[in-house]
Formats: C-alpha cells, structure tokens, sequence
C-alpha cells in the first residue's frame, strides 16, 4: 500500500517563478502507476524488524533499551552552551579536504545509533532514500542530490573528524535557547539539561522572537547543521528547499509534530513543504534490501558536478 504525505502539500501557481518544481501530491500519481513498483515508490507498512516507523515506546527490545538511552544523553547535554562550541569549531571546515562522493564512502563506516528502523551502513541509507525519491519526482534532481546527502554529516563520529559520541551527530533535533517541547521522543530526559531550569531559556520563545527564522534559530548541534554549513560555505548551488531539508530533516518536532511555528518565517513556511514530502522518502525506504552502489555512481556523479564544487573544506 501507499503511505500518503502525513502533512498536506500544496502545488505552487505560478512555477514560473520557482526553481524548483511543482509539488505533487501521492494522490496525483496515476492509477495505473500504482501496480508497477519499479515506477513509483510503495512505502511499507512495518520497518525491516516487523515493527512501526518511529516507535519508540517499545521497552523490551534491546534495539528500542538502547535508542532510548541514546536520547537520555542527547538531551542532557545538548546545552545552548554546547551548541555554540560546536558550532564555532566546526564551522572552521578544517578538518579535511574531500569531494561529495568520497565522503558518501566514508559513510559507509557510520552506523546510526539513535535509529529505531535502520541498522545498516549510512551509505545505503542514502543510496535508498535518493533512489526512492528519483521515482516520484524524476525530474527535480536537485532533490535526488539533497537526498544523497542529507545524512553524510554522521562523519562527525568518525576519528577523522575529532569522534564525536552519537549524541552530537545524531537523532532528532531541537531549539535550544527556548522551552523543550513535549513532542520531543522522549522529552523527560530534557530535566537533566541544565538549561531546563533556566529561567532565560525555558520560556516559549526563550532568547528568540516570534516570527524570526529558523535561520535566526540554533538548533541542536548533529549531522544536520554541520551537512547544512559544508554545503552552504563551499558554494553549493542548491536550491533552498534542498538546503532547508538538509538542515531541518531531523527536526520532527517540527515537520511531523507542528511544535515551534512560531519561530518560522515566510520562507521557511515555503521550504517546510518540500520537507514533507522529503521526509517520507528519508523514513519509509529504509529497508534491508541493498543498492548496487556501483550501479547507480555515474547517475549521482553527474549531480554532484552540477551543484557542487570539485574539492570542498569540512
Ligand atoms: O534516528 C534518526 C537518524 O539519526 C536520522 O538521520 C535523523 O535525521 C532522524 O531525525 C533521527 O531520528
Ligand atoms: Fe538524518
Ligand atoms: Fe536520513
């Protein structure tokens, strides 16, 4: 069966103006598509372990033991403080040299600790993602590049890149600097964060305004972000959304829950509807089933070249 977009997506009027392409909606894909499996992407109903996407109230399973402890420890110590260090030392892009494509092979030693549905190497992750989203939407390729590389900052937990612990790279993400919201996966651990109990940061809005940005926002500190700050400072020529998603995949509270809207500006409003239809091709095609990573190279090598520079700092 076809899983539908959660959130409602709306078809852009004038796509004249856009760069990207017109927004679609499943039930815009024909009929007659829907038997073949090779054209359009089924999502399934349970993750390759037999159970729901994004469960995480499972308590016997040692997968779900151990998840849970992995967000008893992000949100202990994802501190506004500890953002901005990262942040500041991490954006100095100074610890290597790489194209795109060999960081996609460095991704094959990362394994995601914070992932209830997949326990396979990154690169395949990636690989499934892109080749889902390229079936619906075969003519927005700057949306297949994005989803090759949405995730390649997990590298931080590599010795490469200083071996960040998991908590740092990866799981959802959130503000800091303002009241953690419920809809957070397992939102109890938040009361062992020192900035829980301080007053200038557990309001609402906290050090923010209403209506200010996301950009204006900063988020707790992982493989979205650092992916995000690569790209935009070697001069990727993606298009927003596609830089938007990259930045904001992991912030469900947000795209799947509707919690902190009120820090978003007009065009972030814009950019979160191609994230809703990102999310479902980043979610539903994680499966055991492998690309042929060979196969699939001279396709994505292409993209590459197109948006981004040979040789980029990270
Ligand atoms: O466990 C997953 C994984 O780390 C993903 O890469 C991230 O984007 C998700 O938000 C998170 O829940
Ligand atoms: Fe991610
Ligand atoms: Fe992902």
């Amino acid at each position: 069966m076809n899983i539908s977009v959660e959130n409602p997506v709306f078809v852009h009027e004038d796509s004249t103006t856009q760069k990207t392409g017109e927004l679609r909606l499943d039930s815009d894909i024909p009929m007659s598509k829907i038997s073949s499996d090779d054209e359009v992407f089924l999502a399934p109903e349970m993750n390759a372990f037999g159970r729901q996407f994004r469960d995480y109230t499972d308590t016997n399973s040692e997968r779900q033991k151990s998840v849970e402890h992995f967000y008893a420890t992000q949100h202990t110590n994802q501190t506004l403080d500890f953002v901005q260090k990262m942040r500041s030392e991490y954006g100095k892009l100074d610890k290597m040299v790489m194209n795109i494509w060999e960081c996609c092979e460095l991704s094959k030693e990362v394994v995601d600790e914070s992932d209830p549905d997949l326990d396979e190497p990154q690169i395949q992750h990636l690989l499934q993602s892109a080749e889902a989203i390229r079936k619906d939407y075969p003519n927005e390729d700057w949306l297949h590049l994005t989803a090759l590389i949405h995730d390649l900052g997990k590298v931080l937990t590599l010795p490469q890149f200083g071996g960040l612990p998991q908590w740092a790279v990866v799981g959802d993400t959130f503000p800091v600097g303002c009241a953690f919201d419920e809809s957070n996966v397992h939102h109890k651990y938040f009361m062992e964060n020192p900035d829980f109990n301080n007053p200038k940061y557990n309001t609402k809005a906290g050090i923010y305004s209403e209506g200010c940005g996301l950009e204006n926002v900063l988020m707790s500190w992982g493989h979205d972000d650092y992916m995000y700050l690569v790209a935009k400072e070697n001069g990727s020529t993606l298009p927003s959304p596609g830089l938007f998603i990259i930045r904001y995949h992991s912030f469900y509270p947000l795209h799947k829950a509707g919690a902190y809207t009120h820090l978003m500006n007009e065009e972030d409003k814009e950019n979160l509807k191609w994230l809703h239809v990102f999310n479902k091709y980043d979610l539903y095609s994680k499966s055991k089933v492998h690309v042929n990573v060979e196969k699939v190279k001279p396709y994505y090598m292409s993209l590459i070249k197109k948006y981004f520079p040979e040789n980029l700092r990270w």
